[in-house]
């Protein structure tokens, strides 16, 4: 396979933490790739590896058919990175901040307004306001164009959508798709499970591992329990109950609700229900349910834990 970005046998720790262990991916020009992990995952190291700003301890990784380490400088130039954490300057203004980083590589906004333009537009009316004084929509939109300016062929999005209000997160990824179209090589990191089924692959990682790689459709489709919703109105009692049933293979909650898997191939519902009546639960709402990507990743990482 021809890739953009290929990994292989990357580890890093920082003492005796392991935050990357032994990860081998590939990810090929054009796509919408998505890091879903929770918070520790390794998501933000990987990209440091990638951006050249860490060594690793072992393994390698190409960019472009540029080595990591050996390379470093042709990769700064053809790698646009969105830290986690803000990257603006916060009393430069937003064309101010815009011109700092196309300086920083040598180029123009001029000359590469075409990449930007769409973005461009929608922060141009605040031009002169300070970075620091803008909304968070606005500064990630920003720090997008900063990190476009030199018209990378790879992009790094670390969290983009962190702390970010639910019409700018979606309008953000209206954006990734738009740039994908210019045939950039997307790679998002998000803790957010629902952002996965905007990529088109993902790879399911925690505590520094790849639990899973694969289409969004791939990874719902290898769910292989039959999963129930319960509801009632003591939550926190229902998880309790269902985590002491004795035939109980995993119980998780999601928000108001309780997702529920059996370890049995045939789960007898009205056992269930009377199980729960003898505990005090008289009104439970049960319904089977299709599987979600953080059903998957909860069942991957529970594997996980078992195995170890
Ligand atoms: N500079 C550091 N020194 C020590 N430990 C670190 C350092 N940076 C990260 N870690 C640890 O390495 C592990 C992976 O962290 P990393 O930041 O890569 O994960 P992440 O998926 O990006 O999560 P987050 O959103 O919390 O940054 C975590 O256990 C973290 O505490």
């Amino acid at each position: 396979m021809n890739s953009t970005i290929s990994i292989n046998n990357l580890s890093k720790s920082y003492g005796d933490v392991s935050a990357l262990k032994e990860i081998n991916l590939n990810i090929k020009s054009g796509e919408l790739f998505g890091l879903i992990g929770p918070d520790g995952a390794g998501k933000t190291t990987l990209f440091r590896l990638l951006a050249t700003l860490l060594l690793p301890d072992s393994g390698s990784a190409a960019l472009c058919g540029f080595d990591m380490v050996k390379k470093y400088r042709h990769i700064r130039n053809i790698l646009g990175y969105m830290p986690g954490k803000f990257s603006l300057y916060q009393d430069l203004t937003v064309l101010e901040n815009l011109n700092f980083f196309a300086t920083v590589f040598n180029t123009r906004i001029e000359d590469n307004m075409d990449m930007i333009r769409d973005i461009w537009v929608q922060i141009e009316p605040f031009k002169d306001r300070p970075a620091g004084k803008l909304s968070g929509g606005m500064k990630q939109k920003l720090a997008l164009c900063c990190a476009l300016i030199h018209q990378p062929k790879i992009l790094l999005l670390d969290e983009p959508t962190t702390g970010v209000d639910a019409v700018s997160r979606s309008e953000f990824w209206q954006m990734l798709k738009g740039l994908k179209t210019k045939g950039i090589t997307i790679v998002v990191a998000t803790p957010y499970m629902d952002e996965a089924n905007l990529c088109g692959r993902v790879a399911l990682m925690q505590s520094g591992e790849i639990l899973s790689l694969d289409s969004p459709s791939g990874i719902i489709a290898s769910f292989e329990k039959d999963l129930y919703s319960f509801e009632a109105k003591d939550t926190y009692q229902l998880l309790l109950n269902l985590r002491a049933y004795p035939f109980v293979n995993s119980v998780f909650l999601f928000g108001q609700s309780v997702h529920y898997t059996d370890v049995r191939d045939v789960v007898v519902l009205s056992d269930l229900k009377d199980y729960l009546k003898s505990k005090g639960q008289d009104h439970v709402e049960i319904k089977q349910i299709a599987a979600g990507i953080e059903d998957c990743f909860m069942a991957l990482s529970q594997q996980n834990t078992v195995q170890k």
